[in-house]
C-alpha cells in the first residue's frame, strides 16, 4: 500500500533522512521511534506529500506521491505535531472549513461533521475557538481534522505528545480504535505507546533505518527479556543460582538487593531457577520473569548508530 524507496531528505548540507527503504500494507499499526532530530517527522511529512524528497520514491497504492499529490492527499489523513492552526475559529468552524477544504459538500459534509464529532466526542466544546480548549480537546480536534475525510491512512505525529495520562490513555483508546479499518504510522518517543497501540515498531536514528519488526521482537532483543528476577527476605548463599545451567549472568542491585539472573540466548530458565530455590529452601519473597525493557533495547539500538555514525 505505502511503498518507500531509498528517501533521503537534504536540508542544504545536512541530511535529515539518509535512504529509508519499506513497505507498509494494510493492518499495519507502524510505531515511528526515534530519538528527538531522528528524522521523523520529515519523512511524515513526505509521506503525506507536503515535502519533497531529495532523492527516493514514494508510493501509495501504486501512484507516486510527487506525481499524484492531491489524489493522494485524498487517502490520508495527517495529525501534525503540536496543536491544529487557525485557534481563532470555534471548533464548529473549523472543522466545517476543514471538510471545505477536503471537497466535502452537503449532506456529505453535514454527516462527515458530525461523525467526527460523535466519534472525538467533541460535543460539548463545538462552540468554543480551538485555541482556548486544553491540550486534550485540541489534540482530539487534530484527529477529528484528520479523519474527516474517512482516509485509509492515518499519518500521526506524535499524537500524545505533552498530553497528561489520562489524556494520554483517552487518545491512545482513540487510535486504536481508528486503526481497526485503516492503516496507521505513529511517530512517538514513548516507548509504552508501541507496545500499547503498534503491532510493527520501526527505528530509526540520524535518519537511517535501525530496526524494523514487531514490538516482541524489541522486546527480545532486551537483555532483561526471559531474565528472572527474585528478592531474598533474609541473607542466603545464593552462588549456586549463577552457575545454573542456562543462566548467563547474575546481578545483585546493591540498593534493593534485587537479584537478577540473565538467560543464555534468551532462553526460559525459570524451571531451573525455582528448582534449585525449593531444593535449597532459599528465603525467596518475590519472584517475576522480565518480558525485556524497551528503553534499554532503544538505546542500544540508537546509540549504537551514533557511534558508527
Ligand atoms: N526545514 C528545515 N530546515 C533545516 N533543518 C531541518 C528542517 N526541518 C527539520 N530539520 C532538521 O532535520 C532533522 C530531523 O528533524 P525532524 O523534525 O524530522 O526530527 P524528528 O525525528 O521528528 O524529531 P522530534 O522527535 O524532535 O520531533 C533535525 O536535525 C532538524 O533540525
Amino acid at each position: 500500500m505505502i511503498s518507500v524507496q531509498n528517501l533521503s531528505k537534504y536540508f542544504d548540507q545536512f541530511k535529515a533522512v539518509d535512504d529509508l527503504t519499506f513497505d507498509i500494507g494494510p493492518g499495519d499499526i507502524v510505531g515511528f521511534l526515534g530519538p528527538n532530530g531522528a528524522g521523523k517527522s520529515t519523512t511524515m511529512k513526505m509521506l503525506t506529500g507536503f515535502l519533497a524528497p531529495s532523492s527516493g520514491n514514494i508510493e501509495i497504492n501504486g501512484q507516486n506521491v510527487a506525481e499524484h499529490s492531491k489524489a493522494i492527499q485524498q487517502q490520508i489523513g495527517y495529525l501534525p505535531e503540536g496543536a491544529p492552526a487557525y485557534g481563532d475559529m470555534t471548533v464548529y468552524q473549523f472543522l466545517h472549513f476543514i471538510a471545505d477544504i477536503r471537497k466535502l459538500r452537503g449532506k456529505e459534509k453535514q454527516a462527515r461533521v458530525a461523525a467526527v464529532t460523535d466519534r472525538l466526542e467533541l460535543h460539548s466544546v463545538l462552540n468554543r475557538p480551538v485555541e482556548n480548549l486544553s491540550k486534550g480537546f485540541k489534540r482530539r480536534v487534530g484527529l477529528a481534522q484528520a479523519i474527516i475525510h474517512d482516509p485509509a491512512i492515518l499519518i500521526l505525529d506524535e499524537p500524545t505528545d505533552g498530553l497528561d495520562p489520562n489524556q494520554k490513555h483517552q487518545v491512545r483508546e482513540l487510535i486504536q480504535g481508528l486503526s481497526e479499518d485503516k492503516t496507521v504510522i505513529i511517530s512517538t518517543h514513548i516507548l509504552e505507546e508501541v507496545a500499547a497501540v503498534c503491532n510493527r515498531v520501526m527505528i530509526i536514528a540520524k535518519g537511517a533505518l535501525q530496526f524494523d519488526d514487531t514490538p516482541g521482537a524489541l522486546q527480545q532483543r532486551s537483555r532483561f527479556y526471559q531474565s528472572v528476577s527474585l528478592t531474598l527476605s533474609y541473607a542466603a548463599d545464593i552462588s549456586g543460582l549463577a552457575e545454573l545451567d542456562g543462566v548467563a549472568d547474575m546481578e545483585v542491585d546493591r540498593k534493593t538487593g534485587r537479584v537478577t539472573l540473565f538467560p543464555e540466548s534468551g532462553q526460559p530458565i525459570l524451571p531451573q531457577v525455582t528448582e534449585h530455590i525449593q531444593l535449597r529452601r532459599l528465603p525467596v519473597e518475590d519472584l517475576h520473569v522480565e518480558q525485556g525493557r524497551l528503553d534499554d533495547v532503544f538505546r542500544e539500538i540508537t546509540t549504537q548508530q551514533e557511534v558508527r555514525g
